[in-house]
């Protein structure tokens, strides 16, 4: 048997294990702001529970922002996020507020507070709304079709089309978890796969789909029908009109929909080509508008790094890894080719990586993009494809590993706005990076600072000290 320590002993024994554990800590502080992938640092010394338990506060805290940030940012007249209103004051149901909190919302965002009160007015009110990137369109749109449902008709009556397979899911989900604790609300996704029988009744009071299926289930199949509407939303409006036949298909839809349908259009941007569109489908409406200075988000910070080809681009993208610590990151390339050597360049390097291109099944992309947000890979590469509306929390870095131009070479600032908005969601800080290889992508960059009238700094990713210092 052990004799039991003296005290002296004890005293030694505690003054060690103390000293280990500061040495732990420091090592994991040291670790963690110098790391070059603070995921990998997870594994090496995390049998220490209360030095795990300190690592996840402190990313939680240096990369999503707590919820404080978002408390500050709705006190700020300035913010997209301000509101004067509670929800109560909205006049949800109770059960909706329910699900509301049940999200963890405290307080509507600015488009939440405007766009609301006008969606739920009696008589109907037709509406064009536009409000940055991930500042909470979507529950608007979603409180309003499950404010309007009456549970005991039991066929459809809002219907909301969203431009991708991905993204109606996506929609779906808020749904599902808004109307918690309304379930005898139901949802039925009229998207490819979801096949129904001609003439099948539809028992479902909300349709969300894409354009293509929803007008086979409205007209050819006869599975909705489109006389019994009483609201029809159209999100990110900008996105269905640059896929081909996406706004015919919902001008058509449109046009089945009886005249006292509640209309409503979303949209992040508005390009001439989006409002004519709008005002096709969306008579007579109340209007909330950003001027264009308003598009881009304070919270996400915006830089270029000037390289002189994509191997350079690649260095100066691991050397912001081994700066900074990143929560998740999307980098988005302009071709597969490139998407498909950086993804394998970053796997050897040691990154968990996802791959997402043009080429998949929509299934497939809807797979990676929830393996994604679910944190299974913490870097997803890909080109356009996933620029617009998916709502991952942890993005904290976007890298605009090639910036996005249209075919005729001319920058796109709608996708720019689109692909920085995948981070900063709903307050929380982002960063976004620029990668210049060439005269013409200076160019570009150039154009897009003109168009929203902000200025994009360089960073010189060689200075490790200069990028820690943009990512507090
Ligand atoms: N009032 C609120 N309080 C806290 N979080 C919110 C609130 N409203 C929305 N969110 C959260 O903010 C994030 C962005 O919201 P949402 O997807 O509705 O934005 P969006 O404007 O539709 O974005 P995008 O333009 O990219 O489609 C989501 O994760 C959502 O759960």
């Amino acid at each position: 048997m052990r004799a039991q320590p003296t005290a002296t002993e004890a005293i030694c024994g505690r003054v060690i294990t103390l000293a280990y554990h500061v040495l732990v800590v420091f090592h994991l502080l040291t670790h963690l702001l110098k790391s070059d992938r603070s995921f990998t640092c997870h594994s090496c010394l995390l049998e220490d529970k209360a030095a795990q338990s300190l690592l996840n506060k402190m990313i939680h805290t240096s990369l999503v922002n707590t919820t404080n940030q978002v408390e500050v940012l709705q006190r700020d007249p300035n913010s997209p996020l301000y509101s004067v209103k509670t929800f109560e004051e909205l006049r949800l149901k109770d059960k909706l507020l329910k699900g509301v909190y049940d999200m963890g919302f405290n307080r509507p965002s600015k488009i939440q507070e405007n766009a609301l009160p006008m969606m739920l007015a009696e008589p109907p009110q037709n509406l064009i709304a536009q409000s940055q990137s991930g500042t909470g369109k979507t529950a608007a749109f979603v409180l309003a079709m499950l404010s309007h449902v009456d549970p005991t008709n039991k066929w459809a009556q809002c219907l909301c089309i969203a431009p991708t397979y991905e993204l109606a899911l996506q929609t779906g989900k808020v749904i599902e978890q808004m109307g918690k604790f309304y379930p005898e609300v139901k949802l039925a996704y009229a998207i490819r796969g979801n096949k129904l029988d001609r003439g099948a009744k539809l028992q479902e009071q909300i349709v969300i789909g894409t354009p293509g299926t929803v007008l086979d289930w409205c007209s050819k199949l006869k599975i909705i029908n489109p006389k019994k509407i009483s609201v029809f939303v159209l999100d990110e409006a900008d996105v269905m009109i640059a896929t081909q036949g996406h706004q015919d298909q919902s001008i058509r839809i449109q046009r089945m929909l009886p005249k006292e349908c509640q209309m409503l259009l979303f949209s992040a941007t508005f390009e001439d080509s989006v409002w004519k569109f709008a005002e096709r489908v969306v008579p007579d409406p109340n209007i909330i508008k950003l001027k264009r200075e308003e598009e881009t988000l304070d919270t996400i910070k915006q830089y270029y790094v000037l390289c002189s080809d994509k191997e350079e681009k690649f260095t100066a993208l691991c050397n912001i890894y081994g700066a900074i610590t990143i929560a998740q990151a999307m980098i988005f390339c302009h071709t597969r080719r490139t998407a498909g050597w950086l993804a394998a360049e970053l796997t050897k390097e040691g990154h968990v990586v996802a791959l997402l291109s043009g080429e998949m099944t929509v299934e497939q992309r809807a797979a990676i993009i929830e393996r994604f947000r679910e944190g299974k890979e913490k870097v997803l590469v890909t080109t356009n494809v996933c620029s617009r509306g998916i709502d991952v929390e942890q993005v904290s870095v976007v890298i605009n590993f090639d910036l996005p131009m249209d075919k005729y070479g001319n920058a796109d600032n709608e996708t720019y706005l689109h692909r920085i908005g995948r981070t900063g969601r709903f307050g929380k800080r982002g960063l976004a990076v620029n990668m210049i290889d060439s005269k013409h992508s200076m160019n570009i960059l150039n154009q897009i600072e003109e168009h929203f009238n902000k200025k994009i700094n360089k960073l010189d990713t060689d200075d490790l000290d200069e990028i820690e210092k943009i990512s507090n």
